[in-house]
């Protein structure tokens, strides 16, 4: 199924060169929150682990260990029952040709890495698919006779020279991540944090994953997973909402403004951006209560402003002007909040932005250049902005005053 719009273009800026990446539907209906996570283990067996797998030849730390347990354990908001044991690991043959484990770049990625001997991950069907990788409905287990487990997304690198990218979001994640344990409650209170977790990395071979090269051994990324993404979140509202009101709903609507300009404020707490804010990049947990729940993803393109030295692989539709008339331009703030501005103007209308207009991607390219996208709104599309004032005030702040995110947080309230 397309995303944001059928074979959203996926350039970089700086070449403007197109790539196809077309996303397929995220379906699965698992049910997990983030603050207090419950296990789901529909169709998790709770026998021990039998069946064949493979075991890392990275031979884990004990300290490794100990990070695990507590993470699970904190995952699972249950007594973990993971061995404090480690079982024998296997001796590895000198004469065997099991392919070498990709070697991450830093030791603290490193010690991200979950120990597939105390792990283990059977692969469901695949839920996404972006220009770098497959993402995987799976289970994440652990390999003792009581095991828990758990429904997990994981990510996985399409080759081995995607795995860098996956390197550098995994260390944002971090930074998010220690960001949420230091800074975020005092600041945000017990609101959901606006990214999505991370649960660990994990290896990764053809034996289990059969796309994968037989001489490779990738790490892959593990997370959250939520039953659905704004894009798909937006089709399916607009069916039921009013034609004056925005297609999630005006409530849904102010939930998702306050997710955006949450996620924003982080970020600018930590210096950085995202870089390729979009609806397919915006994950909805449905089931977890009366109100949605909003997660940013995909941080390949993220990160600390000071480090950006070129313009990063942004998505043309929600891209701002300014980076395509000037290719020299970097990335600031104003660049993630025009793009969470078309996200809200998506959300609104119901329609991508250049909806309709994406046929030819370089004419595509001279609207984006123009920042049109409000003149080229249909009549339907308008009438579910203009229907209510507050609605569009913020949009035209945002997308077309060009305000900053602490003169529109000023009129959210
Ligand atoms: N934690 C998750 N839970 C559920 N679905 C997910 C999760 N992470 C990713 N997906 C799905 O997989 C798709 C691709 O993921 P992602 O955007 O991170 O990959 P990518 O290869 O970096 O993509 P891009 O081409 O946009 O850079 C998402 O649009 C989403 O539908």
């Amino acid at each position: 199924m397309s995303q944001t719009p059928p074979y959203t273009p996926v350039f970089e800026v700086a070449s403007a060169t197109f790539e196809d990446s077309k996303t397929v539907s995220s379906t699965s209906g698992t049910s997990l929150r983030t603050d207090t996570i419950t296990v789901d283990t529909t169709n998790v067996s709770n026998s021990a682990a039998t069946d064949s797998f493979y075991y890392s030849p990275t031979s884990p730390a004990p300290h490794k260990f100990d990070n695990t347990h507590d993470l699970l354990s904190n995952l699972l908001d249950t007594k973990c029952q993971v061995s404090s044991k480690l079982p024998e690991i296997p001796k590895t043959s000198s004469k065997t040709n099991s392919p070498v484990p990709y070697k991450l770049k830093t030791e603290h990625l490193e010690s991200f890495v979950l120990s597939p001997e105390v792990f283990e991950i059977k692969l469901d069907k695949m839920i996404g698919k972006g220009s770098n990788s497959y993402v995987h409905l799976a289970t994440l287990a652990t390999r003792e006779v009581n095991s828990v487990a758990m429904n997990i997304a994981i990510k996985i690198p399409t080759a081995k020279n995607k795995v860098k990218l996956l390197e550098r979001e995994t260390e944002f994640m971090l930074t998010l991540r220690d960001y949420r344990d230091s800074k975020w409650f005092r600041k945000f209170g017990d609101s959901s944090f606006p990214f999505v977790d991370a649960y660990g990395l994990y290896y990764l071979s053809k034996s289990q994953f059969p796309m994968m090269k037989k001489t490779d051994t990738l790490p892959c990324l593990l997370m959250k997973n939520y039953d659905t993404d704004l894009y798909k979140f937006i089709n399916e509202k607009k069916q039921t909402t009013q034609a004056t009101e925005p297609a999630i709903g005006l409530d849904n609507w102010y939930q998702l403004l306050d997710f955006i300009l949450k996620g924003l404020q982080v970020l600018q707490d930590i210096g950085a951006v995202h870089c390729d804010i979009k609806t397919d990049n915006i994950l909805v947990g449905t089931t977890l209560g009366p109100r949605p729940i909003f997660k940013f993803i995909d941080f390949t393109s993220s990160s600390k402003i000071i480090d950006i030295h070129e313009q990063p692989e942004m998505t043309l539709q929600f891209t701002p002007p300014e980076l395509l008339k000037d290719q020299t331009k970097l990335p600031d703030y104003a660049t993630d909040l025009y793009s969470a501005g078309l996200v809200l103007l998506q959300a609104a209308t119901g329609l991508p932005p250049y909806s309709g207009y994406d046929y030819d991607p370089y004419y595509l390219i001279s609207l984006v250049k123009e920042g049109k996208v409000f003149e080229l709104l249909t009549r339907e599309e308008t009438n579910r902005i203009t229907g209510n004032s507050h609605v569009h005030q913020i949009l035209d702040a945002i997308l077309l005053k060009r305000r900053s995110l602490e003169e529109v947080i000023g009129l959210s309230q």
